[in-house]
This record gives C-alpha cells, structure tokens and sequence, in this order.
C-alpha cells in the first residue's frame, strides 16, 4: 500500500531523517515510533508531499487516495463541525451530493452529530474527532494519523483506539505516529522505531514476549 525507500531530509546540514525504508501493506495499522525530535512528523510530511525529500522515494498502491489528521489540528475557528467538513470537502472537490450524503455520516461516527458549537469551543477530544472526520473525507483508503490521541483524555483515548479499530475492520491501512505505547499494542500489528532519523528496531505485534515499552526503553535508552 506504502512503500517508503531511503528516505531522507537534512534541515539545517542535520540529517533529521537517515535513509529510512519501511513498508505498510493493506490492511495494516503501522505504528511509527521513537522519542521526541526522532523524526516521525518530517517522515509523514515527506509521504505527504507536505515538504520536499533530499532523498529517496514514496510509492503508494496505484490510484490510492490518502487521509491525514496532522499532529495540532487547527480549523477556522468560527465554523461548526458540519461547515468545517463542508469546507474541507469542497476543497477536495467532493460534489454537493456526495458532501451531503457523506457529512451527517462523518459527524455521527465523530460524536459531533448533534453539534452546532462552533470550533473555537470544542475541546481537545472534540477537535481531533473532527481532525479524524476530516482524513475521513472521500473515504481514503489510506490514513496516516499523527498523534491521534495527543491531549486526550483517558476515555477519550479509549474512544480515538475504539474508532481506528473500526475503521481498520473496515478494511483502511493506518499509518499511526503516537508516543503512546499501550494505545500503539492495543491498535496496531507492526511498526518501526526511529532514533535520531534513522530505524532501529522493526517491531511486530506479538512476536517477541516483551511489551513495546520493554522493547522501547531497551532500544532508546530510555526515554530522552
Ligand atoms: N522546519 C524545520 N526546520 C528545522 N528543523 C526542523 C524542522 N522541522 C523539524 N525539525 C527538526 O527535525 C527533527 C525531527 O523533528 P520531527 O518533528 O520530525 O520529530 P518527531 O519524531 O515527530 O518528534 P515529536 O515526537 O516531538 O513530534 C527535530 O530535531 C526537529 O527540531
């Protein structure tokens, strides 16, 4: 589904992302992992075209759209869910039809149906169900999600980890940047953990009896 070869970004003459290559195949939720400044964000905004490579290729499965749900979603802040949606969706060149079948839809599986709140009183679990509706737009095949559960809390993270279980029965591949390691077991099958820009370990769910945060503080060394 997502084929990423030697991928590379220097910012500054720092190599913050080191000849990275790893693949997500269909069906799968991936986790990406490492410490803070690891370079998982500058990984997912190369895969998004968001900035440029100083290196190495992205190849994704033929005509496969992508939803994203950035790190700090951010949205006009005088806008309701339902107009913030429409407003995404237009950009996307999502017909008025399909927009009005599909919103109610969004809004629903988001908790935000009943909603006419503007964003700028939404919480923090409010805010990035709607980042999540927003990837959802179009019914992409592919989602990558950075920090979905960033801020929440714990029952809000319950619910972010209910969803994306969800959404993967419903047959989407999942990129997942998270720093929570339980919520990384509970959701996803395989995954890479990064170090200063460069992969250290491959991690499957399962595979080895340790947790992932046995298996993460033996490869970073601790949390940095
Ligand atoms: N626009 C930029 N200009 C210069 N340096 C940058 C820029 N964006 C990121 N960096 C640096 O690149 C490195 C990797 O950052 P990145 O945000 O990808 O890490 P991360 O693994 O996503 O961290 P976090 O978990 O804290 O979000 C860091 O050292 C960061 O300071």
């Amino acid at each position: 589904m997502l084929k990423c070869r030697d991928l590379r970004k220097i910012y500054q003459k720092k190599c913050v992302v080191d000849n990275l290559s790893f693949s997500v195949k269909e069906g799968e939720v991936f986790a990406l992992l490492g410490s803070n400044g690891a370079g998982k964000t500058t990984t997912i905004k190369m895969i998004l075209e968001l900035i440029p490579k100083d290196g190495g290729t992205v190849k994704r499965a033929h005509g496969v759209q992508v939803g994203y749900s950035p790190e700090t979603p951010y949205f006009h802040p005088f806008l309701t869910g339902r107009e913030v949606l429409g407003f995404y969706g237009g950009l996307q060149g999502i017909s008025k039809e399909d927009l009005r079948r599909e919103i109610p839809e969004l809004l629903k599986r988001a908790g935000l149906e009943e909603s006419n709140t503007k964003v700028k009183h939404y919480s923090k679990g409010m805010l990035q169900r709607l980042a999540l509706a927003q990837a959802l737009l179009g019914d992409p095949k592919l989602l990558i999600l950075d920090e979905p559960t960033a801020g929440l809390d714990a029952m809000g993270r319950l619910e972010m980890m209910h969803t994306i279980q969800a959404l993967k029965k419903e047959g989407k591949t999942i990129l997942i940047n998270s720093h929570i390691l339980n919520d990384i077991e509970r959701v996803c099958d395989r995954g890479i953990i990064m170090k200063k820009g460069r992969l250290i370990y491959e991690w499957e769910n399962g595979k080895s009896g340790k947790s992932l945060e046995e298996i993460f503080v033996e490869q970073i060394g601790g949390i940095e």
